[in-house]
């Protein structure tokens, strides 16, 4: 395995994290061939890549005139039907799974596709929490199975976390490392913990920050605030949320909590009224804040939210 060979990486489920995964290997000049099970995602996925690397044009290779987002996308195809993935998937070095945190999906599409892939292709999926061993052993080579968890927005934030089982190949884990960095990562080492190292310590630090708004401790603005102003946050914690999607927050959350039985990481209400309302951040338009594609319109007022007294959460309904 030598990572010099990477030219071609697969990329299965094409959302948020998938479509800018998809940018970051245009970015180092690999081929990519992508699938999503749900076709309306072509589109606005590719849109989404092609967004990111007009960003990476703009703000890392503005004095690069090689850097030519036009024939960079050239090298990019959605395929149509999992047989044509499966197809192009034995040319490729590395599988990258980027579908829904759901630990049974996540078992049975590598049960499903492990048996039909290159021998030696490394596996790697962009989990943000679940058991790593567990999904390594649903693979037909678990030593070749490793977790590589970017960070929303991946190809702008350059820390991978890479988690190790025990039942990878040291070889694997190596390869995966060199890979990364050549691809202008800095990847670090984290344990097969619920969570791994970021979200281990981040998921329950958010959820007490939703349920402070909830009790109308803070408002979304001033809660952003406090954390940029004070502790040089990049961005808050409810800002963050938007980027990531409530509907991942919540299944996130909830498989961590199923894991560790954390009280802390049990989904505030808010979650589940905001997930029932569409309210899923940047990609239905509302979540903390109003948006107009990334830009914010608007914090959103949460004040009718507030759970002031027992006798409305008994009064809640949905
Ligand atoms: N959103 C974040 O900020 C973030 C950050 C780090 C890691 N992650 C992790 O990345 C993964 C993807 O998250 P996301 O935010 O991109 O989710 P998303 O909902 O934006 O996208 C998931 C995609 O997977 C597709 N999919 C689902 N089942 C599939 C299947 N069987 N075959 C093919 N495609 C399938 C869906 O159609 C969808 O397009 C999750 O494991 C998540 O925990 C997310």
């Amino acid at each position: 395995m030598d990572p010099k060979n990477v030219k071609k990486v697969g990329v299965l489920g094409l959302g948020k994290m998938g479509a800018d995964w998809v940018a970051n290997c245009l970015e180092a000049g690999f081929e990519v061939i992508g699938f999503d099970v749900n076709p309306t995602m072509f589109e606005k996925s590719k849109k989404q890549t092609g967004e990111d690397l007009e960003w990476l044009k703009t703000k890392k290779y503005a004095d690069d005139e090689f850097f030519n987002v036009e024939a960079r996308m050239g090298k990019y195809t959605i395929v149509e039907s999992e047989d044509v993935f499966i197809k192009e998937l034995q040319s490729c070095q590395i599988f990258l799974e980027c579908i829904f945190e759901d630990i049974e999906l996540k078992c049975s599409m590598l049960q499903k596709f492990t048996p039909l892939l290159p021998e030696d292709i490394i596996l790697w999926s962009n989990t943000s929490s679940l058991n790593v061993l567990a999904m390594a052993d649903a693979c037909v080579k678990p030593e070749n199975f490793i977790g590589t968890h970017g960070m929303n927005p991946v190809y702008q934030m350059p820390a991978v976390e890479v988690v190790r089982h025990k039942k990878v190949a040291e070889e694997a884990l190596q390869f995966t490392l060199d890979v990364l960095k050549n691809m202008g990562k800095k990847p670090f080492v984290a344990s097969d913990v619920s969570g791994f190292w970021v979200n281990k310590h981040l998921m329950p630090f958010m959820y007490d920050a939703y349920r402070a708004l909830e009790r109308g401790e803070i408002t979304v603005a001033d809660g952003d605030w406090g954390f940029k102003g004070s502790l040089g946050h990049p961005q808050g914690i409810f800002k963050l949320s938007d980027f990531i999607g409530m509907d991942t927050m919540y299944r996130v959350g909830m498989a961590m909590y199923l894991s560790t039985q954390d009280p802390r990481l049990y989904p505030p209400l808010i979650v589940f009224r905001m997930i029932a309302r569409n309210e899923l951040g940047v990609k239905t338009g509302k979540g903390f804040y109003q948006w107009d594609g990334y830009k914010i319109v608007k914090e959103r007022d949460f004040s009718d939210l507030t759970i002031k007294d027992s006798n409305e959460i008994i009064n809640i309904g949905s």
